[in-house]
């Protein structure tokens, strides 16, 4: 089965300063491959300054790599001319963090969508283009009746954000990069921003690559996730098995870090002992195997907090144990 795209040990290295000049390594070699014909959601996911952003940068063509090859179809996107660049930038859309900064505030959402169309020759005639305004609007859950002829100020940020979406759907794509496309979302438009992105692999069969800070939104709609840490891969594989079994320590502190909430439990109900040693374990991975964890679970009620402290004495306890234990001891009896 044919590459839809492959990076071949691809990094990049920024050189700045004129005078003292030193150099930053932003990705070091990457690889991965997406097949074809299997349509897929891939997350990179990473702390800020990772490396997320130039990797997308990459993608895109906007930066070119310091070393390794950028495989799309067959074709070293750094050797593409004329027609077949053409169909790059048609075919590999992007939808970026800010919903508000692609859009020009004196131009109406139908502007922004027949900008596209007319760039890329992809209607016949006004009505076709209408249609599909329309088509690409409906796909993304927007009603194009309440949408078309309205200015980005009047639009919700989550309304905004779709229709970014839609633009990047009208040039049928056959690969997304969304970088970080909720994160200034409010919470209760992020879950059908992500359904959007999952209907896009799933019915219209692009590929999507998901780069974010948020591992939760990561496993609600990846199949599968490469971890970066200044640049390098820590650990890549199927989301389930990395979020419920990380192997790599930096893996294991951002997958603690993800605050599983607990509806059953209210914030503020644990006995402040818990509190001051560092608190509680529910949702923690960590509960089954570290006995800090598995008293606190044993407490009645049992204590439901996690925090970063948490995250910490848990990550402590794989590594200095001895002191990961006299905090057990200083904790018990609550
Ligand atoms: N144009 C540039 N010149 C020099 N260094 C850069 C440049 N762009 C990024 N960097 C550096 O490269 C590293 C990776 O940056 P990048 O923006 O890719 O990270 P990121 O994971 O996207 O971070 P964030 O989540 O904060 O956007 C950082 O150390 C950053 O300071």
């Amino acid at each position: 089965m044919a590459d839809l795209l492959r990076l071949e040990n691809v990094s990049k290295v920024y050189s700045h300063g004129i005078i003292n000049a030193h150099s930053t390594i932003a990705l070091r070699n990457f690889s991965l491959t997406l097949k074809e014909d299997e349509p897929t959601i891939l997350t990179v996911a990473g702390e800020s300054g990772s490396g997320k952003t130039t990797l997308a940068m990459l993608l895109l063509g906007f930066i070119t790599a310091s070393a390794g090859q950028i495989i799309y179809r067959g074709k070293n996107i750094a050797s593409l001319h004329g027609a077949e660049k053409m169909a790059y930038r048609r075919e590999v859309q992007a939808v970026f963090q800010d919903p508000f900064a692609v859009f020009n505030p004196f131009y109406t959402v139908d502007h922004l969508l027949t900008v596209p169309i007319k760039r890329f020759g992809l209607a016949k005639s006004k009505a076709d283009a209408r249609n599909k305004m329309e088509e690409a609007l409906t796909a993304v859950g927007l009603r194009p009746e309440d949408i078309l002829g309205r200015f980005p100020h009047q639009l919700s940020g989550g309304q905004r954000q779709r229709i970014n979406v839609a633009r990047a759907l009208l040039l049928k794509p056959r690969l997304l990069i969304a970088d970080e496309p909720v994160s200034m979302v409010d919470a209760s438009l992020r879950a059908t921003i992500l359904e959007t992105l999952r209907n896009l692999q799933r019915d219209h069969g692009v590929s999507v690559i998901y780069i974010t800070h948020d591992l939760t939104t990561a496993y609600h709609i990846a199949k599968s996730i490469i971890v970066l840490y200044r640049g390098s891969v820590m650990e890549a594989g199927d989301v389930d098995r990395v979020i419920k079994e990380p192997q790599h320590p930096y893996t294991q502190l951002l997958v603690d870090s993800i605050p599983w909430p607990n509806l059953d439990q209210r914030w503020g109900a644990q006995p402040i002992k818990a509190r001051e040693v560092g608190g509680n374990t529910d949702g923690c991975r960590f509960r089954t195997r570290c006995p800090m964890a598995m008293e606190i679970c044993k407490q009645d009620p049992p204590l439901f907090r996690i925090d970063e402290r948490h995250a910490a004495s848990c990550f402590l306890y794989e590594k200095r144990p001895e002191i990961a234990k006299a905090q057990l001891s200083e904790l018990l009896p609550v």
